[in-house]
């Protein structure tokens, strides 16, 4: 199997306080990897270790690896700002920036040089397509992203990062601020995008993990439990715990 991405042996420190513990996991090449497990065991920390988002907080030292493509992400002549186009991340509340629908979608290729006007334009279409989304919006480019139900605006946060042409997608509970309809509508285009990416996604939600995930990792207290093909993990997972854990005894 070809992974897109591998941690082999990490470690994170929050200062003296260790919050993942020699975590090892692939992740294969345009699959669904979910996260699951109880509040406060590391899945956040643990994704966003993946684009490096945790280097902005001070305390944060991490020892072990994270490859890309068989590259350390970690090596000191990364570049950072390209990591992070390589591996985007959608966030738990739909983030879009106060402007524009068109602008929200554009900014990130201007950042990367993109200047040709026509260009633009069908960078954004396109992106909005992928997202599911230009048929609600393509009438209404210029208005305020502010203005887009909970939903849409989570869907342009997607199309965002699908603008910058990443390989990676992280997604941090996306769903956990949406009704469920657009709960589904996410959930529909995870299915359909991981055809041309690679995605890891927490969710507390373990109907969700079993619906869109192909693999299944569950953490407690900063270990990786096990992870295996989602259908396992759902059906005849190895550890006690996490038997515990899917069938509702604890989290
Ligand atoms: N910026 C931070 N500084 C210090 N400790 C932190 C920080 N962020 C998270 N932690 C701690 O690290 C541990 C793991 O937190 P994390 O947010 O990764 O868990 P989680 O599984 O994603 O939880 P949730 O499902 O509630 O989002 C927790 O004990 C948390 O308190």
């Amino acid at each position: 199997m070809q992974y897109k991405m591998q941690a082999k042996n990490l470690n994170l420190y929050y200062g003296s306080k260790q919050a993942l513990y020699n975590i090892s996991l692939n992740v294969p090449t345009n699959k669904v990897v979910a996260l699951i497990g109880p509040s406060g065991c590391g899945k956040s920390t643990f994704l966003k270790t993946l684009n490096r988002m945790n280097d902005l907080i001070e305390s944060v030292h991490i020892d072990g690896d994270i490859f890309l493509d068989g590259n350390d992400i970690y090596a000191p002549d990364t570049d950072i700002v390209y990591l992070r186009k390589r591996v985007g991340m959608v966030f738990q509340r739909p983030n879009p920036f106060p402007m524009s629908i068109y602008e929200n979608i554009a900014y990130g290729p201007r950042v990367h040089g993109l200047k040709n006007k026509n260009k633009l334009n069908e960078v954004v279409e396109k992106s909005l397509r992928s997202a599911a989304l230009w048929d609600e919006v393509k009438d209404r480019l210029t208005d305020s992203a502010m203005g887009m139900s909970g939903g849409q605006q989570q869907r342009l946060c997607i199309a965002r990062v699908l603008a910058v042409e990443p390989e990676v997608i992280l997604m941090d509970e996306p769903c956990s601020a949406l009704d469920p309809i657009s709960t589904m509508k996410i959930e529909e285009l995870v299915a359909e995008l991981k055809k041309n990416y690679t995605i890891v996604m927490v969710t507390h939600n373990m109907q969700q993990a079993a619906r869109v995930s192909d693999y299944t990792a569950f953490f407690l207290n900063g270990k990786l439990v096990e992870h295996d093909i989602t259908d396992v993990i759902f059906t005849n997972p190895a550890d006690k715990q996490t038997e515990d854990y899917i069938s509702g005894r604890f989290g």
